[in-house]
Order: C-alpha cells, then structure tokens, then sequence
C-alpha cells in the first residue's frame, strides 16, 4: 500500500485546499447514492480545518459526520473532541449535517461497544472520507500502542468496528474505530502538521512494526495520503 505526500505552504493553505478536497468528494458521493458520510479526528491539528470545511457549499443535511475516535469524558469537557468538532465544525453550512457522537451514556466505554455497532450497521460502513490524525507516539485514532487492546484495534480479520481503549500514557478512556472499519474506506488521509509529526512518521515506517506504531498498520494495510504543512 502507498503513502503518497501532499505538502502546503502553511497550515491555512493546507486548510483551504483539502477542505475543498473533501467537499468534492462528499458531493460526489451525494451526486450517487444522496448520501456521504465523513470521519474526523480531534486533537488540536484539525481546528483551521474544521473552520474552513465548515463554509464550503454542499448539501450538509445529507451528510453524516463522526470521528475516528473519542476520549471518555463529557461533551462540555475541554478534553471532549465533540466539543471540538460542535464548536468548530457543525457551524455555518456544515451546521446542517449529521452529527453521531461516539460518546453515550454508558459509564464504562466498553459497554457502549454494541450499541454504537448498531448505529453505525445503520449509517452503513465504508465510511467516504477517513480523516486521521497521529500522536507523537504513533498513535492514530485511539489505537495506542501502549493499551492492552492494541492487538485487537488492528485485527483487520476480527469484525469489530468499535473497540474501548484504555491508554497509559495519555488520559481517559476511548472509543476508537478499530483499523478494519477505518482503512475499509476508499478515501483515507492523514492530516498532520509540524517537522516532528512528519519525522515520526517517517520513522514509524522505516524502524517500527504495526503494533510498535499502529500509524504504520494503517499505512500496510491501504493507500493513505499525508495532508501535510510545517
Ligand atoms: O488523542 C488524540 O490525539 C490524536 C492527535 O492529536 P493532536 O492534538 O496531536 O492533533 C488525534 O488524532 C485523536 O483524534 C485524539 O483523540
């Protein structure tokens, strides 16, 4: 599988272009089957965006917007990518479309597995556009290669499409989609910014394995392209 490389000028530029990228391909898909489904990351990367995605014209009632993954805490909390992604995506134009959180009411993120399962049998896999992000530890999604899950977030033959994460290294509990659901779609990038971003990376894929940096599983397991700006 391929890594092929887009690199702007700045994060604004980078911000302008791909979210036109993604606007084109959302209104394709909507042009064939009248509806498209779009999965973002958190974290800090994709703010500028989110902002910029938000004002592009295209039919947002007919598309549906989640994320790659969720950390276990309330929608109000700093720390909750919904809260990200309502304040600075599901804004303007994009205020229009669907949005289904990751985060229920169940206490425990593992028990909240099977009932998003259903939710999302309903929205319907592949997802058209998989947006992820990555951590300078190789993370991407919440599939971290120091979690007791990690084996299972990248089995591609088990059917999970959701699976509870519990990092060590960074807080809360998560839900994250599991490799298999993220890499099943046909427009997969990674969205990074900054030298030390793409210095992990390049390291991940030439001295690590899957598990070491599950960044790298991604990139075996499907062609990915790197939105990338200093
Ligand atoms: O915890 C998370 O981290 C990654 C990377 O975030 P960033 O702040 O370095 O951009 C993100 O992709 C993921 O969605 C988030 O939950």
């Amino acid at each position: 599988m391929s890594l092929h490389t887009t690199t702007f000028s700045s994060a604004s530029e980078l911000a302008t272009v791909f979210s036109q990228r993604i606007a084109d391909i959302l209104k394709q898909a909507i042009s064939e089957r009248g509806k498209a489904s779009l999965v973002v990351s958190g974290g800090s990367t994709p703010l500028p965006l989110f902002k910029a995605l938000s004002i592009r014209s295209i039919d947002w009632s007919k598309v549906t917007i989640t994320l790659a993954d969720e950390r276990w805490v309330a929608n109000t909390d700093a720390a909750s990518n919904e809260k990200l992604v309502r304040e600075n995506l599901l804004q303007d134009k994009a205020s229009k479309a669907n949005f289904v959180p990751l985060k229920t009411v169940h206490e425990n993120a593992e028990d909240a597995v099977q009932q998003l399962t259903a939710t999302f049998n309903k929205v319907g896999l592949p997802f058209d556009v998989v947006i992820l992000g990555m951590g300078e530890d190789g993370h991407t999604a919440s599939l971290f290669p120091c979690s007791a899950q990690i084996e299972a977030g990248l089995d591609v033959n088990s059917p999970a499409m959701l699976i509870a994460t519990q990092p060590t290294t960074a807080p809360h509990q998560r839900m994250s989609f599991t490799l298999r659901a993220l890499v099943s779609s046909a427009n997969v990038f990674l969205h990074l910014t900054g030298q030390k971003k793409r210095d992990v990376l390049q390291d991940a894929l030439e001295n690590y394995t899957d598990l070491e940096k599950p960044i790298k599983a991604v990139c075996d397991k499907t062609n990915v392209e790197l939105m990338w700006a200093p």
